[in-house]
Parts: structure tokens; sequence; C-alpha cells
């Protein structure tokens, strides 16, 4: 990977009739490089993967694309590789011809593109479907077939919009190896749109959280699993429990508080909970039990307390808290995130 950027959107403002939709965002990706665009359904990940297609113009700012100012270049002289949910395969086409088809153009020796798409149609497993029609295929297999025709051509820079979104939960994962480890062998840039978290931690290099059309964080998956630098991404990264700290007192958006557990950094204006890192049957509060759902390894409590719902998680081994019960429970700030803003 070098260090230098591959693809520089560069205060690109986006919109529909004159709407925005995305602002003056600013993002460098390195060659090589998979990052995943994650963020709440709106939030504009799909109208940015347009604007660097060339589906969509931009209202303001530049893309760069190996150094070359791309932002007024047509879509079919990008060279990008594309698999939009949207993305139709050529209804009319075998699976092997849809796959062959960059190829073809690119007037592939004729060899080479039997191996190359005997290659393709293996990575995402549907090798023996090579001579069937799209309508043949279930949505799933479709997905598949568009994922080998853009991986096939090796375009430098590949965009991908919740490509594996149709598919069950064990071929999701198989496919998503099978695109990394390619992804890796092949170099290819990637950027990879979902609002999955667990997809994005397990896939990116590096994860650009969007809210609003605005980049709220970006980083390693460790640093946005562990250390979320708002309170938005906390919510959205699995920490439920989500508590402003002010005149040390947790604050809940109805403004009734509860007294910090431990003293915590002045600078700490959130402090987030993970379901399992709350203290369940011990601490200094008490709160109800709402309901539980039992979830194969442990159970997740809801409880209404005086700052509103908290979701605790505890193994299923320990005996259990029955709805309707009053149960202590305990916010330990060790075991929370502390977030700066
Ligand atoms: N063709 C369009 N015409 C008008 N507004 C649009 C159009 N497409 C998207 N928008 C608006 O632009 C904003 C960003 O949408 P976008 O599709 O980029 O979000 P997204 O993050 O990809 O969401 P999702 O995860 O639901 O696909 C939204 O407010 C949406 O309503």
């Amino acid at each position: 990977m070098s260090d230098a950027a591959f693809l520089d959107l560069a205060g690109l403002s986006l919109g529909y009739d004159g709407r925005p939709a995305v602002e003056a965002l600013d993002l460098s990706i390195k060659e090589g490089e998979l990052v995943a665009l994650l963020g709440p359904s709106g939030c504009g990940k799909t109208t940015t993967m347009r604007a660097v297609a060339g589906l969509l113009q931009p209202m303001g700012g530049r893309i760069t694309l190996g150094g070359r100012d791309i932002t007024r270049v047509p879509a079919n002289r990008r060279n990008i590789g594309l698999v939009f949910q949207s993305y139709a395969l050529f209804p009319h086409l075998s699976v092997f011809e849809n796959v062959a088809f960059g190829l073809r153009r690119q007037r592939t020796p004729k060899d080479e593109i039997e191996r190359r798409v005997a290659e393709a149609v293996a990575m995402v497993g549907l090798t023996g479907f090579e001579k069937r029609l799209p309508k043949e295929l279930s949505g799933g297999q479709q997905q598949r077939v568009a994922l080998a025709r853009a991986v096939v051509v090796r375009p430098r820079l590949l965009l991908l919009d919740e490509p594996l979104s149709n598919l069950d939960a064990r071929l999701r994962l198989e496919m998503r190896t099978e695109l990394r480890r390619l992804q890796r062998e092949l170099g290819i840039t990637m950027v990879y749109v979902t609002h999955d978290q667990e997809e994005a931690l397990a896939l990116a290099d590096r994860i650009v959280v969007m809210r609003d059309g605005k980049i709220e964080q970006m980083g390693p998956p460790e640093a946005i699993y562990e250390t979320p630098a708002t309170d938005f991404v906390a919510r959205f990264v699995g920490f439920e429990n989500v508590f402003q700290v002010k005149d040390g007192q947790l604050r809940a958006g109805n403004g009734a508080a509860l007294p910090l557990q431990a003293p915590v950094d002045g600078g700490t204006a959130w402090l987030a909970w993970r379901p399992h890192a709350v203290e369940l049957g011990q601490g200094p509060y008490e709160g109800q039990v709402l309901g539980t759902s039992y979830l194969g390894q442990s159970v997740e409590y809801l409880i209404e307390s005086t700052v509103g719902p908290i979701k605790a998680e505890a193994p299923a081994a320990l005996p259990r808290h029955e709805a309707g019960r009053t149960v202590a429970f305990g916010l330990p700030p060790a075991t929370a995130a502390a977030i700066p803003r």
C-alpha cells in the first residue's frame, strides 16, 4: 500500500435538484486500501459512490483518481468497477457471458477469458451455473454474478454498494472472506458501502462513519469499535447505553440524572456502555426489568431506570432476573468508553 492518495475526494458537495445530500466531504484513500462507508439509511453513502462512479455530477469539489482529476470524466471512461444493488446483469447473456463481457471488450485472448471467468465464477461459488440466464438464478446468485463480473477485469478501483445484502448469513461470511482475500491478492482499492457494522469491522482497513452527509469519524476498525469519538458513533457500534456526563452525574435525554459511580476525567462528555459492561445484580442503581431475551450464550435485559431504559447482558448460566422484578445494577466508568464530545 503506497502512502499517496489514490482516490481523493476534496470538498465534495452533492445533492439532488439543488437539495444537499453530502456536504464538503474530504476523503483520501490509498492504493490497495479497503475503506468501508458505514452509516444509517439516508446518510449519503450511495450518493458519494454514485459521484465517484460518475453517475452523479457534483455541485462542488473535486474527485482525483491516480493523480488525475476525473470530476468531469464520463462514467464509462473512468475504469472503475461497480457492484451496485441496482446494477442489473445483461438479461439475455448467460452467466459465463455476463462475467466474460468486460474481458471481451478488452480483447483478452480466448483461453485467458476461459481461465479467468472460471476462476471468478468459482470464487463466487457458482461453478456449474455458467450456462444459466440471470432469470434462472436467485437474487443472491445474481448478486454473486455481478461481483464476479466486476472483479474479473481487475479494476484499479472497485465500488461496492451493499454487495452481499441478498445473501444468507453463511454465504455472506464466505463471500466476505473471499472478497478480502481477492482484494489483498490483486491489490484492488475498494470502497465498500454498508450499514452493517459487523461487515465493516470484518472487512475494512479503515471505516468512515457518515451521518447526515458528513463524516462523523474515520479510523481503523479497532478505533471505531473501542474508542468512538462521538455519542452517535458509539450508538452505531453497539454501545446501547450512552449518557451525557455533567456535574458528576449521568444525564438522560429527559433531564433525569444519576450520580456517577466513580469520578471521571474532566474532559469526558459522554460515557457509553455495551450491554455486557453493565453490572447486573449489584451496584448503586436500581431499575425494573421490563423484558428479557434469550440469546443462547447470554440473556439480554431491558431495564427501566430513572435515567431511562438500560440494556444489559449477562451469561445465560447465571440465575435469571424475571420481568417485573426490581434489580440492582452498576455502571462503572472503568468498563465504559469515555467520549470527548
Ligand atoms: N434520486 C434521488 N433524488 C432525490 N433525493 C435523493 C435521491 N437519492 C437519494 N436522495 C436523498 O439523498 C440523501 C442521501 O441518500 P443516499 O441514498 O446517498 O443514502 P444512503 O446512506 O446510501 O442510504 P441507504 O443505506 O438507505 O442506501 C437522502 O436524504 C435521500 O433521500
